[in-house]
């Protein structure tokens, strides 16, 4: 053999192995906290703050991507807008998976669109959710919305105290007459009653600290098993999943005459021209509605009445607006266009109070690389939206709640791009939980004075929230504060509609 091809080809080797090192793409995981052996960073996220600002910390000495391990599971936080957009929106297609949790796969609550991983069963329910709940198609709900929202006032006026369950039934009674064409009973509904014991189940369910979440393999064992009792209360969570999901649908298969039921989306998911014709799916896309659709909306409408309460002046200026478009009368979703400060009010709403800092947590589903750093397959995507929505170079004077921020030729970032998530996860519902919030916000405004509740001389005490640990979970309440609702004025009465 030619000893100078011997030569050339072993330089040409070196230069090839010398290229690939440097370009080759690196494991260099994003900073963080360096963590301890086996439990990683367990320790390093103090229980007694808020998550979301740890992590903005964290973001402040390395970064707007980070990484942290708990056990075997990587966590890539994301602390800004342009990480987020660029991983969950431009690369959503391997960004759009869902974690699995073994007490969530047992429970069932995986064939929910909200929770299942990008199948083509999640997929066609996706399909379905956007195909009625957005363009031409909302406005076919309005109705709804305008009957359950006039009625409103009266229940208000007659017991203020039981205001934050007046703003909860409205949302609920607008979501299960839309979904099913059923009328909710206003007290110990039997369809409410198990939907919100089953979203009760899911917090319980979500929590890292089950033990079979942390060792899956546990779910083959006997669930007689001592030590086993997470599968026993799996399988007892996957019996309320199946009630909520077959209670209403049943029910409406039993009403198909009832011309509300006719026009519901539950009807209409089953004769959709989809390739479905599955009864399993559209069930089980109808029974999502409320799981995803009530507290969300309802928190949040609790929310913007304590930012009613806090700012008097914001809400004067609501009422001004109101009183000026519609002169005597109740507002329609026709008035909407021509009251643009309700909708500033409940987007600086959203951004105030963070319904959940983290959303819903993506998973990427293969390995990725971003900004140098190794992205690994199966890792948890957390966007911190509390670092988001509190950032002075995106919002001047983060704390205070400025609805005009949101208006004029420059409006600041529109919480709505990231308070419904993001890419092909994005929140379904958002179209419909914006227009029903805007109604019931602006009919409640036109009608009452959000005031402050000091003592029984005020008036009747109406108390909403939630005093909350620090935690990940999402959709969260605002926390506790106390209120009193008094007609604006005596010609007020004339809109209850008694
Ligand atoms: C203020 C009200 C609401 C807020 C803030 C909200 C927010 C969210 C967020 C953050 C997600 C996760 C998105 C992601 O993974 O990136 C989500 C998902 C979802 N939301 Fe909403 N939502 C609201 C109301 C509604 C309503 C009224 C409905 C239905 C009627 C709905 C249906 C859904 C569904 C089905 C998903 C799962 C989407 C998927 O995983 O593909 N939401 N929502």
């Amino acid at each position: 053999m030619d000893s100078s091809l011997l030569v050339k080809a072993s330089i040409g080797l070196v230069v090839a192995g010398t290229i690939y090192s440097i370009t080759r793409p690196s494991k260099k995981l994003p900073p963080g906290p360096k963590g301890i052996p086996v439990i990683g960073n367990l320790f390093d996220v103090p229980l007694d703050k808020e998550f979301w600002v740890t992590f903005r910390e964290w973001g402040q000495k390395w970064g707007d991507v980070l990484h942290m391990r708990i056990f075997g599971f990587h966590f890539i936080i994301l602390n800004s807008m342009e990480a987020t957009k660029d991983l969950l929106e431009k690369r959503g297609k391997i960004y759009s998976a869902r974690a699995s949790l073994p007490m969530f796969e047992i429970a069932e609550y995986s064939k929910l669109v909200a929770f299942e991983t990008n199948t083509n069963r999640w997929s066609d329910g996706r399909k379905l959710i956007m195909q009625f709940l957005t363009g031409k198609e909302l406005p076919k709900l309005y109705p709804t919305i305008e009957d359950e929202c006039s009625k409103l006032p009266a229940k208000i006026y007659k017991n203020p105290a039981k205001l934050g369950d007046h703003l909860e039934m409205s949302v609920v009674g607008i979501i299960m007459r839309t979904t099913y064409g059923y009328v909710p009973d206003e007290e110990n509904d039997r369809f409410t009653h198990i939907t919100f014991k089953l979203l009760d189940e899911m917090l319980v369910a979500a929590r890292p600290t089950n033990i079979l979440n942390v060792f899956s393999f546990m779910r083959y064992l006997p669930p007689w098993l001592p030590g086993n009792g997470n599968l026993r209360t799996a399988l007892k969570f996957r019996e309320t999943m199946h009630a909520v999901v077959d209670g209403p649908y049943e029910w409406a298969q039993a009403n198909k005459e009832n011309p509300e039921v006719a026009q519901s989306l539950c009807a209409r998911f089953q004769n959709s021209g989809l390739d479905i014709d599955d009864k399993d799916l559209a069930e089980w896309t109808a029974a999502v509605q409320f799981i995803a659709g009530a507290d969300t909306t309802t928190f949040t409408l609790h929310a913007a009445t304590k930012a009613m309460l806090l700012n008097q002046d914001v809400q004067r200026k609501a009422q001004a607006e109101l009183d000026s478009v519609l002169g005597h009368r109740l507002p329609t979703m026709a008035d909407r266009p021509n009251l643009p400060y309700i909708d500033a009010i409940l987007k600086e709403t959203s951004r105030w109070h963070l319904l959940g800092p983290f959303g819903a947590p993506h998973m990427v589903d293969s390995d990725d690389h971003y900004k140098g750093y190794f992205i690994p397959k199966g890792a948890i995507i957390l966007p911190n939206m509390g670092a988001i929505a509190s950032d002075p170079t995106v919002y001047p004077d983060p704390t205070a709640f400025q609805p005009e921020r949101h208006l004029g030729e420059e409006p600041q970032l529109d919480s709505g791009h990231y308070n419904f998530g993001f890419g092909r996860r994005v929140c379904p519902g958002k179209a419909l939980a914006q227009a029903e919030m805007f109604l019931v916000l602006a009919t409640m405004l036109k009608v009452f004075d959000i005031a402050p509740w000091t003592s029984e001389k005020d008036g009747v005490k109406a108390a909403i929230g939630e005093a909350r640990a620090p935690s990940m979970d999402m959709p969260r309440r605002p926390t506790p504060f106390e209120c009193t609702m008094k007609l604006r004025n005596e010609s007020s009465l004339e809109l209850l509609g008694l």
